[in-house]
């Protein structure tokens, strides 16, 4: 559905694309992470033929993006990082046009307008001017406008900035529906639960390149979980084991973290030592884990 191979992009002689490659399945969302400057946005603008690349390749649903940029294009819908709506049309009026740049016609593109706005909850402001929504009206607006053509690809650059819960909420029941309905997606975003929600799969970015790639599961289980005992301050700390020493921090005055693969064993391992918890919490790797331990950028 999506594949890029090898993209290279370069500005004032940086490379912030360097060797990108991604592949994303009909039906799939793809969750694309990664540190500010990672280049996710150049990438979802070098798919969406805003930025040429100097090398690679870009396919949408085996049309050459690269060769063939009006194909391509007619076969995804974008919601860009930056909000951009015709500040003087209706939202309806703006939905409309980009149903008819998909192609559908006047009564399906109404059809079209009406799902889209219930979906996004965006029924009470179809007859207002873009220029008077707010915030999260916006971000739903263009959102909507990316999805009211049934894009074979969807792509959206942080849907979710600024966004309230029940706005959030009402874009990630959308972005469901639409991969549900087979489209492919790829979702950039900072805020990781919401990955979680989407039961993404996960493309980790790191300088201009994938770094990760896969289900949350597999990614995270090559990772260590944490168990953190609380402790009473009063009483004297007991010596660590070598084994544990390396992979134990401070939590304040009370409590003790320990990097754990094999938790029961650890947990028995501080009790032999002497340790005395009031509390114990045993927590598996998650992504913020899998973010601090890929995402970070270099230097
Ligand atoms: N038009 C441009 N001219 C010059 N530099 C640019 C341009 N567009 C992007 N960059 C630079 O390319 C790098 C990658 O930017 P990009 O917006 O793709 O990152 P990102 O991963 O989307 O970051 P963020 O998480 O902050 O949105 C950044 O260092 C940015 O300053």
């Amino acid at each position: 559905m999506l594949r890029t191979e090898g993209l290279v992009k370069s500005y004032g002689g940086r490379r912030v694309l360097d060797g990108f490659g991604v592949e994303v399945a009909p039906g799939e969302i793809a969750g694309l992470i990664g540190h500010n400057g990672a280049g996710k946005t150049t990438l979802v603008e070098v798919v969406s033929g805003l930025v040429r690349p100097e090398a690679g390749a870009v396919t949408v649903c085996g049309v050459d993006a690269l060769r063939e940029p009006r194909a391509a294009r007619a076969l995804l819908g974008v919601a860009p990082q930056e909000l951009a709506l015709y500040p003087t049309v209706t939202v309806r009026e703006h939905l409309g046009l980009f149903a008819g740049l998909a192609g559908l016609r006047r009564a399906a593109a109404r059809r079209a307008v009406a799902t889209v706005a219930e979906e996004l909850m965006l029924g009470d402001v179809l007859d207002r001017r873009c220029a008077v929504l707010s915030g999260g009206q916006r971000r739903r607006a263009q959102a909507a406008s990316a999805m009211v053509g049934a894009p074979r690809l969807l792509l959206l650059d942080e849907p979710t900035a600024g966004a309230d819960p029940q706005t959030r909420q009402a874009l990630l029941t959308a972005v469901r529906a639409r991969a549900a309905a087979g489209a492919a997606v790829l979702y950039t975003t900072h805020y990781l639960p919401e990955l979680v929600d989407l039961d993404a799969t996960l493309v980790v970015a790191r300088d201009g390149r994938v770094v990760a790639r896969g289900d949350r599961a597999a990614l995270t289980a090559d990772l260590p979980g944490e168990i953190r005992i609380t402790l009473d301050p009063a009483r004297t700390r007991p010596r660590l084991t070598d084994a544990l020493r390396p992979r134990t921090r401070e939590d304040g005055d009370d409590a003790l973290r320990v990097a754990t693969f094999d938790p029961p064993a650890d947990l028995a391992a501080l009790l032999s030592c002497g340790y005395a918890p009031l509390t114990v919490d045993v927590r598996r790797p998650d992504l913020d884990d899998l973010y601090a331990a890929l995402a970070q950028p270099a230097g």
